[in-house]
């Protein structure tokens, strides 16, 4: 671009305006995007970009590779940089775009719901042939999700079984009404029951499976959690009392009310829990029939039997 000598004023800030208002192109987009974000603590910068760009942009990573010189308009590039803004104050990219993949389910995530781990999954996975066996065997698999959050294994466990049905219990409103969201935007509505319940306390009848991922974080580890942890999943889902265990002992306290003959219980552990949380049920009567690991090679998922 030209400048003419009769202005003082530099080039840039025209050229600016000017590059603002023509928009940028795909390629341009992706570029400044991962610049912006290669900060100390972002691991992988070039992928939370392209996921940024590729969302709100409504692009593929085909079209950044077969048409980077499409052109991006300003009102896209306005919501990829509030995004950007929100990454860099540590919010985490799903929370950013308000729903996360969980074992091929798109989930909506709100203030009190954990955002749901791909290491998650280890654990449905864990339960599946014993949710499929036993639905074969009685025509029916009764589960009992204790703290269920966005509904994550519920659902993914009734995605699996058709003829599972599932009550997904929560302390927080909010999390069950998130729930029931994700249960009716999953065609599972009419298996799946929101119940609002301190643990066991309104739970009623007899389940052939107890899952639950309960908050298992020592409360003195919480100041430790990286900002994206701290900051934005609820203390409610995290904090597992002063050895992190707290839940645990209340689940293994009261299953025995709940549980069918033969029946089940999983549950996601820390990675340094598996002793301690075996002990736990041990003590109250179950034995650990299973244990797996997540893909990261942590145990990561325990299931007992009386
Ligand atoms: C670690 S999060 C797990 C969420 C979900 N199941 C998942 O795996 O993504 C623990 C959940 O337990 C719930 N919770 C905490 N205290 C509870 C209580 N006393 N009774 C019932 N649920 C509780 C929290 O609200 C939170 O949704």
């Amino acid at each position: 671009m030209r400048c003419w000598p009769t202005t003082s004023r530099s080039c840039s800030p025209i050229s600016a305006r000017m590059a603002e208002a023509a928009g940028r192109t795909l390629a341009q987009a992706l570029r400044e995007a991962r610049a912006r974000l290669t900060v100390p603590y972002i691991d992988d910068p070039a992928l939370e970009a392209r996921m940024i760009v590729e969302h709100f942009s409504g692009t593929s990573r085909a079209d950044a590779i077969s048409t980077p010189d499409r052109l991006i308009d300003t009102t896209t590039l306005a919501a990829i940089d509030a995004a950007l803004q929100r990454r860099l104050a540590r919010e985490p990219v799903h929370r950013i775009f308000g729903f996360r993949e969980f074992h091929g389910l798109r989930l909506s995530l709100s203030a009190e719901t954990l955002e749901p781990r791909p290491d998650t999954e280890t654990l449905v996975d864990l339960v599946l042939p014993f949710a499929r066996e036993t639905a074969a065997r009685l025509g029916a698999c009764r589960i009992l999700d204790l703290g269920t959050g966005t509904g994550a294994i519920a659902l993914a466990l009734l995605k699996e079984v058709p003829l599972a049905v599932a009550v997904g219990v929560d302390i927080s409103d909010d999390a069950l009404a998130t729930a029931a969201r994700n249960a009716a935007d999953s065609g599972l509505a009419q298996r799946f029951s929101a119940l609002k319940s301190d643990w066991f306390a309104a739970t009623e009848g007899r389940y052939h499976l107890i899952v639950s991922n309960p908050p298992y974080i020592s409360s003195k580890e919480l100041e430790t959690l990286q900002p994206e942890v701290r900051q934005f999943d609820p203390v409610r889902a995290l904090d597992g009392g002063e050895d992190g265990l707290d839940a645990y002992r209340i689940i293994a306290a009261g299953a025995d009310a709940c549980l069918e003959k033969g029946a089940r219980i999983a549950v996601e552990i820390g990675y340094t829990q598996k002793t301690e949380v075996e002990d736990v049920f041990r003590q109250a009567g179950y034995t650990m029939i299973a244990a797996a690991k997540d893909l990261a090679g942590s145990d990561r998922a325990l299931v007992f039997q009386r």
